[in-house]
């Protein structure tokens, strides 16, 4: 079976394709038969060729969130990108198309709708961002993070898988968390904080976490990762710490396959709410000080009001963070009992067959015959998990 996957801009779109697409190898899906289509410039030429999987990138720009002229050039190239896509499908001749979101999905689909190819979305956040609003109309099945998406899309579509955690960041919950925080070269004797905020980084939680340091460094060990973007300035402000508070920070641009290792090592995360929190944290057991980013963005605000009211995370507002950050994590880092009520709430989230659910979801409808199931192919009803959500929704 050939399976095209479309999915870009940031890692929140990308990483849970990631996912899919090894678990996809392990049901017997070939490299050859995998087809990722990208946009030009973006962050998924790096991570989808570091995966080793085969990427075609077409032109295109975002069209939301974007200056009146930007959005007109940005859907020119996406009307050349529609074009190029059409290309790439009859060239490939996909039995399904799977997407995850990102500007890039939306051309791309469009030529899969003409030419017959039935299309799969995972919906990463609770509420679909704007290509993914656009696509679900075209879609056959929309596989879901969680039950709250119940309220954006058409029942008979949905199935909740839960978020598919990268396996080689699950694969870190075997380590202990002496081994993990070994891997940093930091010391059980302290709590652990793992600062981060997004696959982008966030400027404003690096900025009110640098002031925080001097009082946070005295009791507590830090592992933070910025995001390219403010590195500089991060590097340049750890170099200015005294040495004895400096040897208990970590700071880092970006972490690849460590990030699991970073989730294992941490009592608590301090981080943005992409969606990737609601699986990743889960999976870890991990509970968190949420900052949605509310600016454009009212997803992230869904996704933490998800974790929130169900007792794994707290909220802070990004507007007061300078003066809320510390006082917050001295309260939380340091309350054991809490810190555990919330861990066994994070975990109690957790879906651990999501990507392979997600991966039998894809097989299913990319098999034109039900009579010859590819290897992998779901039988609902012998799949406990998807019949499960199925009934639920
Ligand atoms: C500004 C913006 O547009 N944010 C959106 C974007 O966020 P963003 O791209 O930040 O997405 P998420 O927070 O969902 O995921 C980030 C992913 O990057 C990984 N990671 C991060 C840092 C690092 O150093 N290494 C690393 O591997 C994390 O493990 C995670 O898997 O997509 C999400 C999913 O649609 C949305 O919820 C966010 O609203």
């Amino acid at each position: 079976m050939r399976i095209l996957i479309c999915a870009g801009g940031t890692g929140g779109g990308i990483y849970p394709a990631l996912a899919a697409a090894t678990e996809l190898q392990a049901l017997g899906v070939a490299e050859d038969d995998l087809l990722w289509i990208g946009a030009k410039g973006e962050m998924e030429e790096t991570l989808v060729r570091r995966a080793g999987l085969r990427l075609e990138t077409i032109p295109g720009g975002p069209i939301v969130g974007v200056p009146l002229p930007t959005r007109a050039r940005n859907a020119l190239k996406l009307a050349r990108g529609a074009v190029a896509a059409g290309g790439h499908l009859r060239r490939f001749q996909p039995d399904v198309m799977f997407m995850t979101g990102g500007y890039v999905a939306a051309p791309v689909a469009l030529a899969a709708r003409r030419q017959g190819v039935p299309i799969v979305i995972y919906l990463p956040d609770v509420e679909p961002g704007s290509t993914i609003r656009l696509v679900v109309p075209l879609a056959r099945r929309i596989a879901a993070t969680t039950d709250g998406s119940q309220a954006y899309v058409p029942a008979e579509k949905l199935v909740v898988t839960g978020y598919p955690v990268r396996p080689d960041v699950r694969a870190a919950r075997t380590l202990t968390k002496a081994e993990a925080l070994a891997t940093f070269d930091l010391t059980p004797a302290r709590p652990t904080l793992f600062v981060f905020g997004g696959s982008r980084g966030a400027r404003n939680i690096n900025r009110a976490l640098m002031a925080a340091l001097p009082a946070l460094l005295t009791q507590a060990q830090i592992i933070h990762v910025s995001g390219e973007l403010t590195w500089p300035e991060v590097e340049a402000h750890a170099a200015t710490l005294p040495a004895e508070l400096r040897a208990f920070y970590r700071p880092y641009a970006y972490l690849h396959e460590e990030m699991g290792a970073a989730f294992r090592a941490a009592d608590l995360a301090l981080a943005r709410a992409g969606a990737s929190m609601l699986g990743e944290c889960p999976a870890f057991g991990l509970p968190s000080i949420l900052v949605p980013l509310t600016f454009a963005w009212r997803y992230q605000k869904v996704n933490a009001d998800y974790l929130t009211e169900r007792g794994a995370a707290v909220q802070l507002v990004d507007e007061t963070l300078g003066q809320t950050l510390l006082p917050t994590v001295q309260e939380l880092l340091f309350d054991r009992e809490r810190l555990a009520r919330m861990a066994a709430a994070a975990a109690a989230l957790d879906k651990p067959d999501a990507a392979a659910d997600l991966a039998r979801l894809i097989l299913a409808e990319g098999n034109p015959d039900p009579g010859h199931p590819d290897p992998g192919s779901p039988d609902h009803r012998a799949h406990p998990s998807i019949a499960r959500e199925e009934t639920l929704c």
